[in-house]
Order: structure tokens, then sequence, then C-alpha cells
């Protein structure tokens, strides 16, 4: 595909933070493109929804937790191309959310602290963005 026919695809992340100062990832379930690898929860952004709208609802809808567009610091964003979209992706950070997240859609689950998440492979675009976590942990 060329570039100019290439769509930037909007996706909101986010970096959800335990009391330890892990940060949870979510293994991406078979099927799915880039099956197996380790993500931030999160999403596409929906037409009329801000990022903050977009992680309210797919950190429920995902993880049964509850958390507020006010609890969502923006922290760095990725900028990927992949072969169909170029990725954009806002990642935000969430200290403050009500419940323990549950795997609602089968996928793996994972507390992990920054500096250990080279050891979890994780989609190419994600990558760039853990020294973020380290220098911010
Ligand atoms: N949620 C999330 N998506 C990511 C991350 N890194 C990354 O490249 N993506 C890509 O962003 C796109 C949108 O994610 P999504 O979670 O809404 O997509 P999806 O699984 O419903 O659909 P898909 O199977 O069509 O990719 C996917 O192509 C996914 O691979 C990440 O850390 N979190």
């Amino acid at each position: 595909m060329s570039q100019e026919a290439r769509p930037i695809l909007l996706v909101a992340a986010c970096a959800l933070v335990d009391a330890d100062g892990r940060v949870l990832l979510a293994q991406r379930p078979e099927g799915k493109s880039l099956a197996g690898l380790w993500e931030y929860p999160g999403g596409k952004v929906e037409q009329g929804e801000t990022p903050e709208e977009t992680l309210v609802r797919e950190l429920e809808e995902e993880l049964g937790i509850e958390t507020r567009t006010a609890c969502l610091a923006p922290l760095t964003f990725a900028s990927h191309t992949y072969e169909a979209f170029h990725l954009l992706m806002p990642l935000y950070v969430c200290r403050r959310f009500w419940g323990t997240p549950q795997p609602r859609e089968g996928q793996g689950l994972k507390w992990v602290r920054p500096r250990d998440m080279r050891d979890y492979p994780m989609p190419p675009a994600d990558a760039p963005l853990i020294p973020f976590l380290i220098d911010l942990l």
C-alpha cells in the first residue's frame, strides 16, 4: 500500500499502575491481529469519542474496571507505520480506578514492572514507550 493510501488509525492506550508501581499488560487473544503479544489495554477511538472517553469505555469492557476521564494523565504517544495503517496511539497513565481487572475477553493479564517489560513480546509500536514508563515509575 502506498504511503498516501495508508489511513491514520487513532487508538487510545492506558498504562494502569498499581500501588507497587507495576503496569498492567494484556495479551492479545488468538484470532486477533498480533495474537500473543502483550499490549496496553485500550482500543480504537470511535466516532464522537474523545480518547479519554474511549479508555473509560474500553477499560470497562475489557477489564471490568471503572475510571474517570479526570483520572487519565497523558504520558507519551506511539507513531508507527503498519502495513495497512499508520498507528497514532496516545498512552495515558491511570493510577485511580475502581475494581480488580478481570480478563473479560479471554486475554492474559499480568502486572509488570516497566524495567521487566522487555521480557514480554509487544507490538512494534509499543517498545519505544517503555523508557517513558521506566522514568515515570
Ligand atoms: N489496544 C492496543 N492496541 C495496540 C497497541 N499496540 C498496537 O500496535 N496496537 C494496535 O492498535 C490496533 C487497534 O487495537 P484494538 O484493540 O482496538 O483492535 P482490535 O483488537 O479490536 O482489532 P484488530 O484485530 O482489528 O486489530 C490493533 O491493530 C493493535 O494491534 C497497544 O498497546 N494497545
